[in-house]
């Protein structure tokens, strides 16, 4: 670390989101460049700073500090220069003349103590003398806090945050309870709040540290798919996590449950601890699923035999028995779910259902859990479907710093009837904003595959449901005569069943490239992607129509080093193509890249027709197209032409996408789907898992290893339990309200 002191003389660059500065200073001995965070930029404010000197490739030599602190002024030509840089409201630079000269070097002693005598200067009165005291006021406080969290490590970004919670006593209220941050702060966790508090001298046993680390320790069950934690075995492993006695956790837990953070009850004879708004949407789903299922609805006017008599001479398709039974299900029953693997006609039994709810003069809307999802439905039904969340046309709540539905129970969805697809990917909490927003008397049909890999978020949902027995759900299992015609459907059903799937069948689309070694694999699949499958699929784009899977994330065959070593072949360095080093990725222009958390208030642009919106998901996948290194952003086109550009201190929420894990490929397909078997961690190499990559190929499946590690995986059906108490829940309601489903 160098130290440097220099006087701000220009500003080129300064984001106010995130402070990102760079601007030019001088000293006495040289002009020179500074890149860093800073949170107010104004010319003639001077600053030791703390960094490194770096060459950059296209800027040269500027200085990068990591902290800094503001050096006022003592010499009358200074303190003018601070007084008219702007950073004081209401104070140009004749009034900055005027003050110095009539108080000289001891202008700041009388702006913090003797502000009235300001009014001595003309043109001064009192209400602006005032006003001058307390941005100045301000200003010291927020220099003080800012220097106060360096030492922490804590940007000015969330001193400033911290600042406008807490305001003066910023620095009091951290020291009291650092863990208070977690929980005002975004993006201060457990454990940067647990360092600092470190830092700060504070025990491990402290009461404040033990109640967070609760909270911390849910969220981590909760990040793994569990709505709910068995207490006992809560208490003990997060003692172990938190170094403490689980008689301690067990005492916070209470206190915490008193104050309504954490919700602690009886589950099936076990004593179990949620987070507060999980309890909250388990509780609210069970309750709008058994209203919905009860309340009368709109008749469909005609016969539904002939309804469907009539569809069927319209698509030309003749409906299976256990299919018409599922249409009649969905007909008849507040709510429904339709269940089956791929081919089996959940889209088939979608139209007939959408065109019976026309034919009825119905209102409807078909909506699935991600974007790419939607647009399938769109493209294979003809119907238009859109994302849940715009169903519920989601917002970002500035005030509150989180996301909204606008429609919910306040105002609630007014349709006829709603179809969800997909639904194995739908969580808990996008469950209950859903049945929320609709109103008793609509038909709800929840149609989806429950042998898919659950939700990445908490809960069981559609497991649940069918689990129950409170709602209606028909099972679809005849494959019909087209998709029988596909060695992948034929094989994902069959690996489901626990069977091995059949390999290499002449001019099918099912492939097993045998490969002993893992480096092996990893060249295969290069050679695959970068020449034998383009070549052979003509028309196929290699970087848009082919997908690599894999389980894991690390490793030879993780996702990480897939794509390094795919992107250097499918988008290698070029002179025309700019590139960003972040951490130990880069990111290159042409890139496919991939979004990897929701991000609600991120602004998207489509460039023909000028519209905007907001809300980039996790999973959705676009292209680079441009990288500016000037203004340190980089701009990525989106499925229908969505421009999205990204900060360089965002790049932390993309990753490259050639290849991506099979948990992040749920919901989408893909032409062709390329996948290396090796030796996974049990926890990961599941037939669950085999089956959802498997399925998520219409043209090709390919994969890459060893025959044996695929049997493996065939035959680890192990599902792994994810605590969620929707199924019990729903029946245990059903006993206490005698509310029961209508015949
Ligand atoms: N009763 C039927 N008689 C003949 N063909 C049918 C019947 N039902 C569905 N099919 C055909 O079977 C194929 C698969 O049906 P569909 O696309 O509806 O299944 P799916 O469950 O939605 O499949 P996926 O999950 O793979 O999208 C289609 O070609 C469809 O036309």
């Amino acid at each position: 670390m160098v130290q440097i002191k220099g006087t701000l003389s220009e500003i080129i660059y300064h984001n106010k989101e995130n402070f990102y500065t760079i601007a030019i200073c001088e000293n006495e001995e040289e002009q020179f460049t500074v890149v860093g965070n800073l949170p107010s930029v104004e010319r003639g404010r001077a600053f030791t700073f703390d960094g490194t000197w770096q060459t950059h490739p296209t800027y040269g030599e500027q200085f990068r500090f990591t902290e800094y602190k503001e050096e006022m002024p003592n010499s009358k030509e200074g303190i003018e220069s601070f007084l008219s840089s702007g950073l004081l409201k209401g104070i140009g630079k004749k009034t900055a003349a005027a003050i110095v000269k009539r108080f000289g070097e001891e202008t700041f002693d009388i702006i913090e103590r003797s502000p009235g005598r300001l009014s001595e200067v003309e043109g001064i009165g009192e209400k602006k003398a005032a006003s001058i005291a307390e941005a100045f006021r301000n200003h010291k406080e927020f220099a003080e806090i800012t220097l106060f969290f360096q030492q922490f490590g804590i940007s000015p970004g969330y001193a400033m945050k911290l600042y406008k919670v807490y305001g003066a006593d910023t620095i009091e209220a951290v020291k009291a309870n650092p863990y208070q941050l977690v929980d005002d702060i975004f993006g201060i966790g457990f454990k940067k709040a647990d360092k600092i508090a470190e830092k700060m001298g504070i025990g491990k046993d402290s009461e404040y540290r033990i109640q967070s680390g609760i909270q911390y320790s849910l969220w981590l069950y909760v990040n793994e798919g569990h709505t709910f934690v068995p207490q006992k075995y809560f208490c003990e492993n997060t003692a172990q996590m938190l170094e403490v006695g689980a008689e301690q956790v067990y005492e916070a837990l209470v206190g915490l449950a008193f104050s309504g953070d954490i919700q602690v009850e009886t589950l099936e004879g076990r004593g179990v601890v949620f987070l507060a708004p999980y309890y909250a949407a388990e509780q609210n789903v069970c309750r709008c699923l058994l209203k919905l299922n009860n309340a009368p609805m709109k008749p469909i006017s005609s016969n539904v035999d002939q309804l469907i008599t009539a569809t069927e001479i319209e698509t030309g398709i003749t409906l299976s028995e256990n299919q018409k039974f599922a249409v009649k299900a969905s007909l008849q029953n507040g709510v429904s779910v339709i269940t089956g693997g791929p081919g089996t006609g959940k889209t088939t039994i979608i139209n007939t259902i959408m065109k019976i709810f026309d034919h009825s003069g119905f209102t409807t809307a078909i909506a699935a859990p991600t974007g790419r999802a939607a647009k399938r439905i769109t493209e294979t039904s003809g119907y238009e479907a859109s994302t849940i969340h715009r169903l519920l046309e989601y917002y970002y709540s500035e005030g509150e710093d989180t996301m909204r539905f606008g429609k919910n129970a306040e105002d609630p969805l007014v349709y006829d009837a709603i179809i969800i697809d997909e639904a194995s990917m739908i969580d808990i909490l996008l469950m209950n904003g859903l049945v929320n927003a609709i109103a008793p008397g609509t038909r709800l049909i929840v149609v989806g595959d429950a042998d898919q890999l659950p939700s990445v978020g908490a809960g069981n949902v559609l497991r649940d449901m069918i689990n129950s027995e409170i709602i209606y759900s028909v099972k679809l299992t005849e494959i019909f005569r087209q998709a029988k015609e596909s060695l992948i459907v034929v094989n994902a059903h069959k690996i489901n069943k626990g069977e091995y799937p059949d390999c290499n069948e002449k001019d099918k689309d099912f492939f097993f490239l045998r490969r002993s070694s893992e480096k092996e694999m990893l060249e295969t699949i290069k050679v695959l992607c970068a020449k034998r499958l383009p070549d052979y699929y003509q028309g196929c784009d290699a970087i848009k129509d082919m997908q690599v899977l894999t389980p894991v994330r690390k490793g030879l065959l993780g996702s990480m080093n897939l794509n390094k070593e795919l992107q250097k072949i499918l988008n290698p360095p070029a002179p025309d193509l700019v590139e960003k080093t972040f951490g130990d990725r880069i990111f290159r222009e042409k890139d496919k890249v991939m979004q990897i958390k929701n991000n609600y208030q991120m602004e998207w642009k489509k460039l023909e027709n000028f519209t905007e919106g907001q809300g980039i998901f996790n999973g959705d996948v676009g292209y680079i197209d441009t990288i500016d290194l000037e203004f340190n952003e980089l701009t990525v086109v989106f499925d229908d032409n969505r421009y999205v550009k990204y900060d360089f201190t965002q790049l932390d929420e993309l990753e490259l996408a050639y290849a991506v894990t099979v948990h992040k490929s749920q919901g989408s397909e893909f032409p062709i789907v390329i996948m290396p078997v090796s030796w996974f961690p049990p926890m990961l190499a599941t037939r669950n898992l085999l089956y959802t990559a498997v399925t998520r190929g219409k043209r090709a499946v390919i994969l890459v290893g060893s025959e044996n590690k695929m049997h493996g995986m065939v035959e680890n059906n192990r599902i792994t339990e994810r605590y969620s108490g929707l199924a019990v829940r729903l029946k245990s309601f059903l006993n206490d309200s005698g509310l029961g489903m209508l015949p």
